[in-house]
């Protein structure tokens, strides 16, 4: 029998798409500053990479948009992503320019590691328009962070032509500000931009020092209270230890609780841990109260680990931190 007829979209082929700079990251193995360490152990990480690891560890398909060198960074990276189980099809080695790296001091003691990129001119800062999926938007969600516009103007051209394409299409966005000041020129360019790509999403989800230093609010409420005015549906505001605050128009607002940890190892990565968390729970039907609750999970569990996503868990190990 022939199928019937049809005028329905196709439904998107994956669930989540995001883009930016994946890297090599150089983790110290011992103490000390990075010039006087000599032994480092060698992982994934990048923002979005680390969402899109975790997004797939738990079954969400998730394809990455963006460039690697022809290099053995770019190659090593190539083999995570497929290890990961991330869709490829966005992927493209761009011989003419490097793989980025980047390396960070061991902090035992719980506080913030020292951390050095060595990104600039690399392949993904070549992104461009041309990177955007052709055809329609193939996925029901976009996650972006601040950190893609900042790399070079053609980025911030995709960043802002994936959020048009994502719209257009019906897909929702979320966005993590993930501020990296030392990448944009100025502190005005940095907040301009990031503020107008939170006015496109429907979540935002920034820390609250992020929050104070992008909108002069100091208080999460007052920071979810300026996105929502700019049009976001959902604000999730990170708290560290302490959670976070949920906002949502016309729905619930309040505190997501912390979850107590016994030794924090590194805290780098325990934002995007909390992105896959809120996101996942999200498109999964959770509240955001719900989904606030899973991003405290996610991200206690990465503290708790050095590299940045090795705390990202499977299905079956969330199921099991309740
Ligand atoms: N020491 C901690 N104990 C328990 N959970 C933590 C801790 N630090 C961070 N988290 C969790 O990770 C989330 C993100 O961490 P935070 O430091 O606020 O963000 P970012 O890494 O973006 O600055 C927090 O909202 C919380 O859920
Ligand atoms: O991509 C970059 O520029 C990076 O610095 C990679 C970092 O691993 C994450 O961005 C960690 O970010 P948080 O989860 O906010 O701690």
């Amino acid at each position: 029998m022939q199928p019937a007829t049809t005028f329905e979209a196709p439904a998107p082929v994956l669930d989540v798409l995001t883009v930016g700079e994946p890297m090599a990251l150089f983790m110290a193995t011992s103490p000390g500053e990075l010039h006087a360490v000599s032994d480092y152990r060698r992982v994934a990480a990048g923002a979005e990479l680390n969402v899109a690891t975790g997004l797939a560890r738990l079954g969400l398909r998730t394809g990455y948009i963006t460039r690697l060198g022809a290099d053995s960074f770019g190659r090593f990276l190539q083999g995570e992503l497929a290890r990961e189980g991330i869709d490829e099809r966005h992927v493209a080695i761009d011989a003419a320019h490097s793989t980025g790296f980047m390396m960070k001091t061991r902090a035992d003691d719980g506080r913030d590691p020292q951390i050095e990129y060595f990104r600039k001119g690399s392949a993904a800062s070549h992104l461009s328009i041309a990177d955007a999926p052709a055809g329609g938007f193939p996925a029901r969600h976009l996650h972006l962070t601040g950190i893609t516009p900042a790399l070079s103007p053609a980025t911030r051209e995709l960043a802002f032509h994936l959020a048009r394409q994502a719209r257009a299409a019906g897909a929702t966005i979320s966005f993590d500000p993930n501020l990296r000041p030392r990448l944009w020129p100025s502190r005005e360019a940095m907040v301009d931009c990031i503020n107008a790509l939170a006015a496109l999403s429907d979540l935002v989800l920034p820390g609250l020092s992020e929050g104070e230093l992008l909108t002069g609010h100091t208080t999460p409420e007052a920071v979810a209270d300026f996105y929502l005015s700019q049009g976001a549906r959902q604000v999730v505001v990170k708290l560290g230890p302490e959670g976070a605050f949920f906002a949502e128009q016309g729905g619930a607002s309040g505190i997501a609780a912390g979850l107590p940890v016994s030794r924090v190892v590194d805290t780098v990565g325990a934002g995007d841990g909390f992105a896959v968390g809120v996101v996942s729970g999200l498109l999964e039907g959770l509240t955001l109260t719900g989904a606030a609750a899973r991003g405290n999970a996610i991200g206690a569990r990465v503290v708790q680990f050095p590299g940045d996503s090795d705390g990202l868990p499977t299905r079956a190990e969330l199921d099991a931190a309740r």
